[in-house]
């Protein structure tokens, strides 16, 4: 494939490279066949889970890591609900330091989950969720000396903000929205801030929409914004969608204003939207995603139906990351049928 990646932009990071594994340059895909069933214009996806560990994240570490290095760091830390994680550990282990990833027990999709231990991180399940295990990776950072690399960690949003670079590098134009998953919210920011530079330097003359999309049971900042109330953490947030299943976004000031300066908005799916989001995209695009991912289709859908949105407009879904990362979820809502003898009588009946 190319060898374009994120360090192409080098000179608008925030530091030099040191660590990397060929993040950043993904697929920009037209869902020409997407258009036509929801009669939308211009409809793109914008595939992270091309990247290296096959999520966004591995952006935001390549920076950071290479940060930590600078800073002579041996040893880094986060809390993740799981592709964090295995970026984390993948940059540390190319990097040779150690790396400590605290995960809510039992809510972490299986192939993040082999990422973590396979490139060797210390993973440390926590009894409790997401905003649990982050809670205790900021004391840990701040009474041991781990450097912490969650999304409040600047270095991780300057590596994300490249998103945003590509995009329009890409296009070879704004698009009119970007629509994608919201969970500790890091990434709607970082997006936001990429688009907002290059409107500065004067590289772009418009900006577009920014459209976050919360699940259901852990929509605290879609909530708050569509109830035009303050925002408030969700105690026990709860989705299939695993990667947003958080209840206290960390960057939830930099979203907010990212979709109010943007003129943007939020919107709510439900799990059985992301489920039903999640198969098209699949079978009607070729592009498997997992479920959060599919969050920024199941909103379009539904801002399509509610004609919050232009259908004329053109749209850039972030799909953040790959489907393989929870092939649990697709296997549970689907039926095998039963094997057959291998006889080619068999396999005619079975097809007819
Ligand atoms: C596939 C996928 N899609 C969307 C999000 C939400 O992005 P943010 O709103 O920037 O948090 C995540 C986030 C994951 C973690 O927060 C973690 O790994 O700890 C993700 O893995």
């Amino acid at each position: 494939g190319n060898n374009i990646t994120l360090w192409k932009y080098e000179s608008w990071l925030p530091v030099k490279k040191i660590v990397s594994l060929n993040e950043g340059g993904t697929p920009l895909y037209r869902l020409n066949n997407l258009e036509k069933i929801l009669g939308v214009k211009e409809l793109y996806a914008k595939n992270e889970g091309a990247n290296p560990t096959g999520s966004f994240k591995d952006r935001g570490m390549t920076v950071g890591v290479s940060k930590a290095l600078e800073l002579g760091m041996k040893r880094v830390a986060c809390a993740s609900t799981g592709n964090t994680s295995a970026s984390l550990a993948a940059y540390a282990a190319k990097a040779g330091i150690e790396a400590y990833v605290l995960v809510p027990s039992g809510k972490i999709a299986l192939g993040k989950l082999a990422q973590a231990i396979i490139y060797g991180a210390k993973v440390i399940p926590i009894k409790g969720n997401f905003d649990d295990a982050l809670r205790v990776v900021i004391e840990a950072s701040e009474e041991l000396g781990i450097y912490m690399l969650n999304s409040i960690n600047p270095f991780r949003l300057e590596g994300q903000k490249t998103i945003a670079y590509e995009i329009y590098d890409q296009l070879q134009k704004v698009p009119d929205n970007v629509v994608l998953p919201v969970g500790n919210a890091g990434n709607i920011s970082a997006i936001w801030k990429g688009f907002k530079e290059l409107y500065e330097a004067g590289v772009i003359d418009k900006l577009p929409r920014m459209i976050g999309i919360q699940a259901e049971g852990a929509s605290p900042l879609a909530k708050a914004w569509k109830e035009k109330r303050k925002f408030k953490p969700e105690k026990n947030p709860e989705t299939l969608a695993t990667a947003i299943r958080i209840g206290n976004p960390a960057n939830w000031e930099k979203a907010w204003r990212a979709v109010e300066e943007s003129g943007g908005m939020f919107e709510i799916v439900s799990d059985e939207e992301i489920l039903k989001a999640q198969r098209i995209l699949a079978s009607k695009e070729g592009l498997f995603v997992e479920p959060a991912s599919a969050a920024s289709l199941a909103g379009l859908i539904k801002l399509l139906n509610e004609e919050k949105v232009d259908r004329d407009e053109s749209f850039v879904l972030v799909t953040t990351g790959h489907g393989l990362k929870d092939p649990d979820i697709v296997l549970r809502n689907f039926k095998l049928p039963e094997p057959i003898e291998p006889t080619l009588d068999a396999f005619r009946r079975v097809i007819e």
